[in-house]
């Protein structure tokens, strides 16, 4: 840094990896930190990016939602402040940026959504509890897709359910619970695990209950397409078959046009005959009406797979519509 000359024992120089400063963002980041390392023998320095959303919960509601976290750290990567970046997948824009490469998608953790009850009941005997005492079960998320298929599960079984928006950090929503104002939170599995917390999870929601969110549990590493020797590097970390699988779950929301916040539903799993197949649902928050439709391909995992995927994604897309998903999801927006 002082104008010494550097020596055949100069370390290699760290690579700046940039985070927001939430607990989640941290874990996810110094895991990727360590897995960087660990793949390419370079050290990683965590850069903290603070923003607008960061700073005010009022304006995250105004300035619509987790998309203000991703240009952040966009920004940084562009204006070359950091060398590459952690996002949770869910949370990226279907629209590819210029100048930024998606330079891997690492294995998936856990997709489900998990229920974090009092007492660690299950939805069922929350359910049944509650009706016992005369009232409904009280359960927060600020997602219109959980909410969405909440309701729809309570309304096919005659179970009193009530949704109820919330936002807030991990801790927050949790607080909800333990605080007795509500009976129950639905959080990402995922986001539960990379904080040490999957024991506070009282039921996993299985895909026949509830479908995540696309690419949910997954990240996506993002760097500079002009940084082209950190991006092959990177892609050390790369897991085809998520990857792949998470390219089917975007092709169907990006052919929705819905967005984050939407109540879309995507989730594609892969058997053990490398057929992907990929749910989704379509649903209006309080559940009255849930399109929920399947397709299911083989995939040669070739340099043509996520071509394939995405196929897939455009043509359930297409069924959904068919069946009238822009009129439920157009109806929520206005
Ligand atoms: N929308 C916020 C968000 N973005 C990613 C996760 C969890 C981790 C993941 O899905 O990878 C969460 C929290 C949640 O939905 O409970």
């Amino acid at each position: 840094m002082n104008g010494q000359p550097l020596t055949e024992q100069a370390p290699a120089a760290a690579l700046r990896l940039g985070t927001r400063r939430s607990a989640l963002a941290m874990a996810q980041s110094g895991m990727v930190a360590r897995e960087v390392t660990r793949l390419t023998g370079r050290p990683v320095e965590l850069v903290e990016i603070t923003t607008y959303g960061d700073t005010s919960r009022e304006a995250l509601a105004q300035i619509g939602g987790t998309g203000v976290f991703v240009s952040a750290l966009r920004d940084a990567l562009l204006e070359g402040r950091i060398d590459f970046a952690v996002h949770s997948l869910k949370d990226l824009p279907t629209a590819a940026p210029e100048g930024l490469a998606l330079a891997a998608v690492p294995e998936r953790e856990d997709a489900r959504d998990a229920l974090v009850a009092a007492e660690g009941l299950t939805l069922d005997e929350l359910v049944e509890k509650l009706a016992g005492a005369g009232r409904a079960a009280r359960i927060g998320t600020g997602s219109p897709r959980r909410m969405a298929q909440l309701n729809a599960w309570a309304r096919a079984r005659g179970a009193q359910l009530e949704t109820v928006a919330i936002r807030g950090n991990v801790d927050t929503r949790i607080g909800y619970v333990t605080g007795g104002e509500l009976d129950a939170v639905v959080l990402a599995t995922a986001g539960l695990n990379r904080l040490g917390r999957g024991a506070e999870i009282s039921q996993h929601l299985d895909p026949e209950l509830m479908i995540p969110a696309p690419g949910q549990g997954a990240l996506a590493i993002e760097c500079a397409t002009a940084d082209a020797d950190l991006t092959a590097a990177l892609a050390a970390l790369d897991h085809a078959p998520t990857r792949v699988a998470v390219a089917a779950e975007r092709a169907l929301l990006a052919t929705l046009e819905a967005g984050c916040s939407a109540p879309v539903a995507a989730l594609a799993t892969w058997s053990p005959e490398n057929e992907l197949q990929l749910d989704g649902v379509v649903g209006d928050p309080d559940g009255a009406a849930l399109l929920k439709m399947s397709a299911n391909g083989p995939i040669v995992l070739d340099e043509t797979a996520e071509q394939q995927a995405r196929a897939l994604g455009h043509a359930l897309a297409a069924r959904l519509l068919d069946a009238g998903a822009a009129t439920l999801m157009g109806e929520r927006a206005r």
